[in-house]
């Protein structure tokens, strides 16, 4: 990209687009970070919570920096091209696309958002998608699989520049189609500004990152964009928009209005274009006849779990837009057998059923644990903290929820980050009668006092970290598993 191809994209004033306009310079790469600042590249200032390229100039100029984006005036020595832009935010996700080609446009975009459900929905719709031969890419809280390759994700939704180099590299791979989580926080802050979603997807809206937003009101919001920023033209020759829309969620039928999209709803209380009914949950997996407009199907999913109905349902809505049948996709959502840490079983030879689940808001729990409830015959074991730096208006929510839900609640810590455990726990605990729970801060302590009690026949459920491998105590990544201190267990006794 030349200097001169950023006149058309970036907000400035006539002066600055001359100066623009008139460098053939090439630039040799894009960046917002002032470490990775190459000769000739372009700089793009952002202000963060920690930190403020404003402030840094200097250091990319004489990197080689060549053009500068900025928000406000700043001084240094050097020959590079400062432009100033109202959002610098925005003016990297504009360049961003530009940069990488605009890949979205060369992909089937999947955007699915909501509190609970988009990793599991994500990687059904990649499931379906690749059994039916479209070559799928994921962006995610888990890793972002580009090809058959997986990177590793610093956040659910990646900033602008990530999210389009990521994308580029889908295209690079031969992908077709990419299916991404779209966390609330990324669309207050414009992460997925520039990419054009086809299909949008709505799970679910309870509890969660309200330290972030505040009220839930402004979750809502947030959770909204997506839809109303899902196309709004019937331009011959455009794309068909589609949302897909959980319309037992409340949150679900505020959304309807919010786009000139087409719109699959679904649900399982008799309402929606896509329906679930006659729902048998076991321990083996979960059956119910799917109705699509006037048709309907069976379905044997191996999935466990009344919210897994509605996560099949989603991807089902999801995928249906785009050229396959419904024996199709049903055979697909049948052949899946779970997600990583998303009610995982660990198979011991001591008959307890040990599951791992990624379960770290008050609904999410609460669904693990009925889904539990309703095959458990004997003791529901349920080991289960709350993240720190996070919000914590959830905490005594969650100790409630396991204290009510199980037999035995372990109250432990999750990643306590620079919050101490204890007064985390203390926050979990406010609200429980004393003799109601064990309390045990070390995470592993927990989990090893619950497989120590539990006997041949009960449940043992290890929530709130799933597929992660750390604890972050402090600011430390310490390796952490809870499959493997699992198996660690069942290896020493
Ligand atoms: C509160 C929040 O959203 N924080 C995000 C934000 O961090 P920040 O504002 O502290 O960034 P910063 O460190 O001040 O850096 C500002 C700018 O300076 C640059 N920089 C920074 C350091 C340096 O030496 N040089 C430099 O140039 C950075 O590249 C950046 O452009 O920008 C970072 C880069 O994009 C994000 O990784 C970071 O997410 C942090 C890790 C985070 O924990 N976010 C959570 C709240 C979050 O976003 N969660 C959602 C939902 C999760 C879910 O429900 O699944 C998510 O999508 O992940
Ligand atoms: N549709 C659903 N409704 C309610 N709870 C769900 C649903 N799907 C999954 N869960 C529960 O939430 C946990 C997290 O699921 P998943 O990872 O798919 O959600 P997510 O939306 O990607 O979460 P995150 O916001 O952390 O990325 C699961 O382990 C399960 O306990
Ligand atoms: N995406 C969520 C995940 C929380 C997972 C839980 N283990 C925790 O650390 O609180 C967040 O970053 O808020
Ligand atoms: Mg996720």
């Amino acid at each position: 990209m030349k200097i001169s191809d950023c006149a058309s994209i970036l907000q400035t004033s006539h002066r600055d687009q001359q100066i623009l306009a008139a460098s053939n310079f090439e630039l040799t790469d894009l960046t917002q970070n002032t470490k990775t600042v190459q000769p000739g590249s372009c700089f793009v200032a952002i202000k963060g919570g920690h930190f403020d390229g404003h402030e840094h100039i200097q250091e990319v100029v004489d990197s080689g920096a060549k053009l500068i984006i900025v928000e406000r005036p700043v001084e240094f020595a050097g020959d590079a091209l400062v432009v100033m832009v109202p959002s610098t935010y925005k003016a990297l996700a504009q360049l961003s696309a530009r940069y990488f080609g605009d890949p979205s446009h060369q992909l089937t975009m999947f955007g699915v958002t909501g509190t609970n459900g988009k990793t599991t929905i994500t990687h059904l719709i990649d499931q379906i998608m690749e059994d039916h031969g479209v070559q799928t890419g994921i962006i995610g809280t888990m890793y972002s699989k580009v090809g058959t390759k997986k990177l590793p994700a610093v956040n659910t939704t990646p900033e602008p520049l990530t999210a389009q180099r990521t994308l580029s590299e889908m295209v690079a791979a031969d992908d077709q189609a990419c299916a991404m989580e779209v966390s609330s926080i990324a669309l207050v802050q414009g992460r997925a500004w520039g990419i054009d979603f086809d299909t949008a997807v709505f799970t679910n809206l309870t509890e969660d990152h309200l330290d972030y937003h505040k009220t839930f009101e402004n979750y809502f919001d947030a959770k909204a964009l997506l839809f109303s920023q899902l196309g709004n033209s019937y331009h011959a020759g455009d794309k068909t928009k589609t949302a897909v829309i959980n319309i037992d969620d409340p949150h679900g039928k505020r959304l309807l209005d919010k786009t000139a999209a087409n719109i699959i709803t679904y649900g399982t209380k008799g309402e929606g274009i896509l329906q679930a009914k006659n729902i048998q949950v076991t321990n083996k997996g979960t059956e119910f006849e799917l109705q699509i407009y006037d048709e309907t199907y069976p379905v044997h999913l191996q999935l466990m779990g009344n919210f897994n109905v509605y996560n099949a349902l989603a991807a089902f809505g999801a995928c249906y837009e785009h050229d396959l049948t419904p024996e199709e996709i049903i055979k697909s959502l049948e052949s899946v057998k779970g997600v990583r840490g998303r009610f995982q079983v660990v198979p011991n030879d001591r008959d307890v059923t040990v599951i791992v689940d990624y379960a770290h808001t008050p609904d999410g729990l609460e669904n693990v644990l009925s889904t539990i409830n309703a095959f458990a015959k004997q003791r529901v074991f349920c080991v289960v903290g709350c993240g720190g730096d996070r919000e914590t208006t959830k905490r005594p929510i969650m100790g409630r929820i396991a204290v009510e839900h199980s037999t035995d609640a372990v109250l432990t810590s999750d990643n306590p980050r620079t919050e101490d455990p204890d007064k985390i726990l203390d926050q979990v605990v406010s609200e429980l009668a004393p003799d109601t729970y064990t309390r045990l801060t070390d995470r592993r302590a927990a989990i090893n006092y619950a497989l120590e009690q539990a006997q041949a026949g009960d449940v043992v459920l290890i929530a709130g970290k799933g597929h992660e491998d750390y604890q972050i105590i402090g600011t430390v990544k310490h390796h952490f598993d809870d499959v493997e201190v699992v198996n660690d267990y069942f290896a020493q006794h």
